[in-house]
């Protein structure tokens, strides 16, 4: 059962996530951050990557791509805030 981020919890979850250019939008308790690429290609086949990851954990980002670039929002629909997966999927992001 996925469950928010409790209060203890989000300070050494988010902590090194903020620390590495993402961004909490306190007005939806969500993580925020834009990805740049060298080219479409390069921005889709991460796209590419991060879907497979996404969808074996069941857990999928909003996200914009426009040409090089792609802007990221992650937040569990499901709980209405950030859940451990939002962290487990940033940090993903973040090696892909
Ligand atoms: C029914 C299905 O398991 C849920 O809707 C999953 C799918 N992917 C999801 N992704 C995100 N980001 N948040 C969710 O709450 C969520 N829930």
């Amino acid at each position: 059962m996925t469950e928010k981020l409790s209060a203890a919890a989000r300070d050494a979850v988010l902590t090194p996530l903020l620390e590495n250019d993402w961004q909490l939008d306190g007005d939806r308790d969500a993580l925020v951050k834009t990805f740049h690429f060298e080219s479409f290609v390069d921005a889709f086949g991460w796209m590419t990557r991060a879907a497979i990851w996404a969808e074996k954990w069941n857990h999928h980002p909003e996200w914009l791509n426009v040409y090089n670039r792609v802007d990221v929002v992650l937040t569990t629909h499901d709980v209405g805030g950030l859940s451990s997966l939002d962290a487990k999927l940033a940090r993903k992001l973040d090696t892909l």
